[in-house]
């Protein structure tokens, strides 16, 4: 990523680009493989900070956690106040908030930026997701819109917010990119356990759903994957694919702080634990031998299951991308953060992993109202999901009679019937806190909070 990174900015007009890397012989090799780049190449940190003109500005992108505290200490020992360090990686952001106020003790700015678009949007432009200072951003904002992914002629970068608002954001991204991607898998299975077509011939399906609504960069790689063959075997590559996912961070944190916000995110928290479950082996040869449907039983009428399966992938993401934009909204009120939800999605279009069609939806929804308190229920979410809710239905029926996991398709199905519910067993639950624990409940008819008395007579007290 960051050699990608150095490369989209050398290559823009008037930058000259210093490059360090703790590894001397990584930074000699990338200066010999690209002399189009002008890289002035420097082998500690002393030398990195002299060749910059002032006030200097880094971009740290190394892994997150003990790598990235090394390389900002480093860096504050030979910046001066008024100078930028920017880390770039998938920092996770009450770190980004530590490090800001830390770094921002000694005079130097510090913006913690979430870069999505993997090594080849780093390179011809990624989307772009900084916090801090306002400071810092009036410096960083020109040099960053020159390297950011354009749509409809905007780059894809804008301020988030202060100190960690960025990570946060960028962290939210990669929960939204893992619900994305389960559900796309399971639209995957669903299809080739349904009616037992090839992944070639799931790929064209793929390809054709890309004309449409689900228009997305995730569905385009999903044909490219399924169309790949194996050189070495001559089967479908996923099929030679150990099925175990594997997971970096960034979607768990985003269940992690979506549980202290109180925020349900239940299609990115089924989609993280999807992963888990793929990579415990020794459970799941433990429990192959449970019993479940024999087998799967091919769909009648094929077109119409794909189609069904269409509609379902489309309204469970309308729910996944709603849970996501939520968290934000709640993060932004936990910590200060004034994020322009519409902005964000706006910079989404283009460059990240989870770039759509579907984003300038999402845009119109918040430039129609900002205050939108739950983006599935703007105008043209809600009709989508109106439209798709009996297909939606159907496939979790099929997935659940068939033995298919479809674990994020049938979550989201109960978030969106757990939000339209006129009651909810919620009652029933506060009914249960009270008895065991005296924790009161709340009455539909009468302000105040109230306790039976469960083990005496049963009269209700007002508390
Ligand atoms: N790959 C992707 O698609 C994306 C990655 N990111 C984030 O970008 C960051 C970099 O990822 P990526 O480029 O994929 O990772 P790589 O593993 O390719 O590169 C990591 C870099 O960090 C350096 N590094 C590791 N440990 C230390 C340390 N203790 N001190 C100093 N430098 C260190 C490595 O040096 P050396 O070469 O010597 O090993 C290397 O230059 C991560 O935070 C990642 O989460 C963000 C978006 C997309
Ligand atoms: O940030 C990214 C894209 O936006 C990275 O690709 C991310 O590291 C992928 O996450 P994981 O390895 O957990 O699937």
């Amino acid at each position: 990523m960051g050699a990608n990174l150095a490369r989209n900015l050398a290559s823009r007009e008037g930058n000259t680009v210093a490059i360090l890397n703790r590894s001397p012989q990584r930074t000699e090799a990338l200066v010999a493989e690209h002399p189009e780049a002008g890289f002035v190449p420097a082998v500690d940190y002393a030398g990195f900070a002299a060749a910059l003109r002032r006030p200097r500005t880094a971009i740290v992108m190394v892994q997150a956690g003990a790598a990235t505290d090394a390389t900002i200490d480093a860096l504050v020992e030979v910046f001066e106040p008024g100078d930028i360090i920017v880390d770039g990686g998938n920092a996770y952001f009450p770190d980004t908030i530590r490090r800001e106020r830390a770094v921002r003790a000694t005079g130097i700015n510090f913006v913690g930026a979430g870069i999505s678009g993997g090594e080849e949007g780093a390179l011809r432009g990624p989307s772009i997701m900084p916090g801090g200072s306002d400071e810092a951003w009036r410096t960083l904002g020109p040099i960053l819109r020159s390297i950011a992914a354009v749509a409809e002629g905007e780059p894809c970068v804008t301020h988030v917010g202060h100190d960690g608002a960025g990570h946060f954001v960028k962290m939210v991204h990669n929960g939204i990119e893992y619900a994305d991607m389960q559900l796309i898998a399971e639209a995957y299975d669903l299809i080739r356990r349904g009616t037992g077509r090839s992944p070639a011939e799931i790929a064209d399906v793929f390809a054709e759903w890309n004309r449409g609504e689900l228009e997305s960069y995730l569905i385009e790689i999903t044909a490219e994957v399924l169309r790949q063959t194996d050189a070495a075997t001559g089967v479908p590559l996923v099929d030679v694919i150990l099925d175990q996912a594997g997971a970096k961070g960034t979607g768990a944190w985003t269940v992690q702080t979506a549980l202290a916000l109180g925020v349900p995110v239940s299609g990115i928290a089924e989609a993280t634990f999807a992963r888990s479950l793929s990579s415990r082996p020794e459970q799941r040869a433990a429990a192959a031998s449970l019993p479940g449907p024999e087998a799967t039983p091919l769909a009648a009428d094929e077109a119409a299951f794909i189609e069904d399966v269409r509609q379902a992938l489309y309204a469970s993401k309308i729910v996944a991308y709603s849970q996501g934009f939520d968290e934000i909204r709640a993060g932004a009120a936990e910590h200060g953060w004034s994020i322009d939800l519409g902005a964000i999605a706006k910079i989404w279009r283009a460059g990240c992993i989870i770039r759509a069609q579907f984003l300038n939806r999402i845009a119109e929804a918040y430039a129609g109202e900002p205050g939108l308190p739950l983006l599935m229920t703007a105008p043209y979410f809600a009709e989508a999901l109106a439209r798709g809710q009996e297909a939606w239905r159907r496939v979790v029926v099929r997935a659940t009679e068939s033995g298919i996991p479809a674990p994020a398709f049938a979550s989201s199905l109960a978030y969106y019937d757990g939000l339209r519910a006129e009651r909810l067993p919620a009652a029933l639950i506060q009914g249960q806190r009270d008895f065991f624990g005296a924790h009161s409940y709340r009455r539909v008819d009468r302000p105040g909070a109230f306790h039976t008395q469960w083990s005496g007579d049963r009269s209700e007290t007002a508390l």
